[in-house]
């Protein structure tokens, strides 16, 4: 695995954008051959978004030929509801971009057949190609996706249960009152994350330290599910310092100085070798 230790969060977005938009032009995706991105939600990757608007009004990236697959959706939730994720995604990204609306795929929470519209997700993935990098961000209890502790490192996408913990860091965004967080979400499932071809994670703030500390140094456990992670041949986690006051001195000095070439964006856009996987 590689951990990019950054400064700030501004400096996560950047280096993480920058790194969507090389994959993306690197693999000069067409009609036939479209570039398929899996994409997340939460507060972590908005600066993301933003950096990868500008960089599409500055002419650098085009989403034309991008299929994107996000990560989860709340059960029950109406997909206007502004904190739907569906609202999140149009509105922080997709509206501001060249993207064809049928190249976007978000998880029906309203269907009526759950299990049916699972199913039909993981087959829409597989008749793509399979996603060619998943960014993701992960809960301060380990969660990548809606995997919440607990779930099988090899399950699909499905319903989940959302944990007391999930609602409680979810309600800042319905007035600070969990009983109207939605209580079950629509989620990709680990085995789906670890899938894609590329996984790349990002990490901000003292609040995941714990989180980093069991994806880098921990086991490979289901109650932590970003540890996951470990067994991906192409994983990445980008992180700023804040997030990782809970590494060991000797763990943080031997990622800046393995990745201490590639931590500038500018470096990342000319080359793909040998990266410290
Ligand atoms: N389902 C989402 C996750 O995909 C996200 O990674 C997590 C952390 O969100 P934030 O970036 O707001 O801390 O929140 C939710 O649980």
């Amino acid at each position: 695995m590689r951990l990019i230790i950054q400064p700030a969060p501004d400096d996560v977005a950047h280096w993480a954008a920058n790194y969507i938009v090389r994959k993306i032009n690197l693999a000069n995706p067409t009609n036939e051959k479209p570039f398929v991105l899996g994409l997340p939600t939460g507060s972590t990757p908005l600066n993301t978004y933003r950096e990868l608007i500008q960089l599409h009004q500055e002419g650098k990236v085009s989403f034309k030929h991008v299929i994107t697959f996000n990560m989860d959706e709340y059960v029950g939730l109406p997909e206007e509801h502004p904190e739907s994720y569906h609202s999140f995604m149009w509105n922080n990204f997709f509206n501001h971009i060249d993207i064809q609306e049928k190249n976007v795929n978000i998880l029906n929470g309203n269907a009526e057949d759950i299990k049916a519209e699972c199913a039909r997700y993981e087959e829409k993935i597989k008749s793509v190609g399979g996603i060619d990098l998943f960014m993701g961000g992960v809960g301060a209890d380990g969660h990548v996706a809606f995997n919440e502790p607990g779930s099988s490192l090899a399950s699909r996408t499905r319903d989940k249960e959302l944990n007391y913990d999930t609602l409680v860091a979810n309600s800042r965004f319905f007035d600070n009152n969990i009983d109207k967080v939605p209580k079950s979400a629509l989620t990709v499932g680990v085995g789906t994350v670890m899938d894609s071809k590329e996984v790349l994670v990002l990490v901000t703030g003292h609040n995941k330290a714990r989180a980093l500390h069991q994806a880098i140094e921990g086991g490979v456990n289901h109650m932590w599910t970003i540890t996951a992670l470990q067994l991906h041949p192409r994983g990445i986690i980008i992180c700023d310092e804040d997030a990782t006051v809970e590494l060991k001195v000797g763990t943080y000095k031997h990622f800046k100085d393995i990745e201490k070439n590639n931590l500038s964006p500018d470096a990342i856009w000319e080359k793909d070798g040998n990266l410290g996987w």
